[in-house]
């Protein structure tokens, strides 16, 4: 099996499935046995097909004479994959880009007539590549959704906060790859110290440039086979989660709640911030998450972390006004993170309605957990005021006992007198997120 093949496979799953492009990616990847340079390729058709697919989409109804709703699945990605390379990769050329589609088509289609569609379509796209069909420009919901592959939904929620110069930008940074950042486990070792192993091992490094503790890494390959990771020197997450925990103000010695903790980032970050002194509850619904919180925490060996199955909705009187810290990194749309899971624009939003309600829920739930003068961290990776603001608003107002409360981060984000800030990929450079501080007044 070769990249496009497994990139095919992939994709095609992920649509089947409605399943997560790293997961479906990763199943086929390791079951495609590929050389390093394949797996990256594959990883970067994937990435790119679903961050550009509407796009694609548009251009290859252009030359065809059948809807792509009426083909194959597997015709529609190596379609897809076959468009994307000519007009996004320049190094490869436009006549493997054509061959190996029809080649993919032949071996995998059941319509015999599919490898000459395929090559007919392809073969127009490529001869027409200096004088592409152009976007309709007419309305601006319609031409963004179109030119940066978002659905027509999401780019009428951005615009509602930013504008639409600014939504395309935010678009754009959507369709970025950013680097992997990890977080450095300062109870084991330092940030030079693990760059230059990193380095040793091929990896490049380099220190984020006003996050400290946090490296970026390119050219990473499988990181969990490293023998840093091995050791539990660092853990990966986007400089956003940290932040958070960061803003909450995690010390050395506190009592601290994770309400919604797997797999364990900020309880990780956390910990390292109060140098593995103290105490971290760190609850999920779900209890099979409890040993993936369990096993991140011995890797890096985070002895505070207690891993606990719990409702974050449910009350329970032994934890009343018991913590000096409470985290609640709510369940949420994940509309932040679409940088590093393209395919999560193409949810249902449907169900993305009841989230602010279940949101206001653990949030209220566990308000009654942190101690009088205690910290309330409200926080999520999405981008949407109703899931945001709007539920700590709901919280403050029905919760006189709580004040928003100022914090400072380092780096862009600087002083939020307001308590709540929203960070963006355009802006920040990080996931989309939101972090929200509060606190409980003295009784
Ligand atoms: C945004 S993720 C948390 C990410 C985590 N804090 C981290 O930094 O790695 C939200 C988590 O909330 C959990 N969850 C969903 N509903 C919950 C509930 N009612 N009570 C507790 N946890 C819940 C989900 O299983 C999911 O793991």
């Amino acid at each position: 099996m070769d990249a496009r093949e497994a990139a095919m496979l992939a994709l095609n799953a992920c649509q089947r499935q409605g399943g997560w492009s790293d997961g479906a990616l990763k199943k086929q990847l390791s079951a495609a046995e590929l050389s390093g340079r394949d797996a990256a390729l594959a990883t970067q058709l994937c990435f790119g097909v679903l961050q550009n697919q509407m796009l694609l989409d548009f251009y290859l109804a252009k030359f065809s004479n059948i809807p792509l709703k009426r083909m194959e699945g597997k015709v529609v990605q190596t379609l897809r994959l076959g468009a994307y390379q000519m007009l996004f990769l320049t190094r490869i050329p436009h006549s493997a880009a054509v061959n190996s589609a029809v080649a993919l088509v032949k071996a995998h289609c059941k319509n015999p007539r599919a490898a000459g569609m395929v090559n007919g379509i392809l073969r127009s796209m490529e001869r027409s590549l200096q004088n592409m069909p152009v976007i309709p420009q007419g309305d601006p919901v319609a031409y963004l959704s179109t030119l940066y592959s978002h659905p027509e939904w999401l780019v009428k929620e951005f615009i509602l906060s930013l504008g639409e110069e600014e939504t395309a930008q935010l678009l754009a940074a959507d369709n970025s790859q950013p680097p992997t950042a990890v977080m450095v486990n300062t109870t084991r070792t330092t940030a030079e110290t693990l760059k230059a192993m990193l380095e040793a091992d091929h990896v490049e490094a380099e220190l984020h440039p006003w996050l400290e503790n946090c490296l970026l890494l390119s050219r990473t390959g499988d990181l969990e086979r490293m023998e840093a990771f091995q050791q539990g020197l660092f853990y990966v997450q986007d400089p956003a989660s940290r932040l958070s925990v960061l803003a909450a103000g995690a010390k050395p010695g506190m009592r601290v709640l994770d309400c919604c903790a797997a797999p364990g980032g900020k309880s990780f970050a956390a910990a390292i911030a109060m140098e593995n002194q103290g105490e971290i509850v760190s609850c999920d619904l779900h209890p099979h998450k409890k040993k993936l919180i369990q096993a991140g925490a011995d890797r890096l060996g985070l002895t505070i972390i207690t891993p606990k199955t719990a409702d974050g909705k449910v009350f329970r009187p032994e934890w009343e006004r018991a913590f000096d810290l409470v985290l609640v990194d709510a369940p949420c749309s994940g509309l932040g993170v679409i940088r590093k899971k393209p395919d999560i624009r193409y949810k249902d939003p449907a169900p993305l309605a009841d989230l602010p309600a279940v949101q206001l829920d653990i949030l209220r739930n566990a308000a009654r957990y942190v101690r009088p003068g205690g910290t309330l961290m409200y926080s999520t990776c999405t981008l949407l005021y109703r899931e945001n603001g709007e539920v700590v608003e709901t919280f403050l107002a029905e919760n006189k006992s709580y004040k928003a409360e100022t914090f400072t981060l380092t780096g862009p984000v600087g002083p939020i007198q307001s308590g709540s800030v929203t960070l963006w990929p355009h802006r920040h450079g990080t996931d989309g997120f939101f972090i929200s501080k509060m606190r409980r007044e003295e009784a």
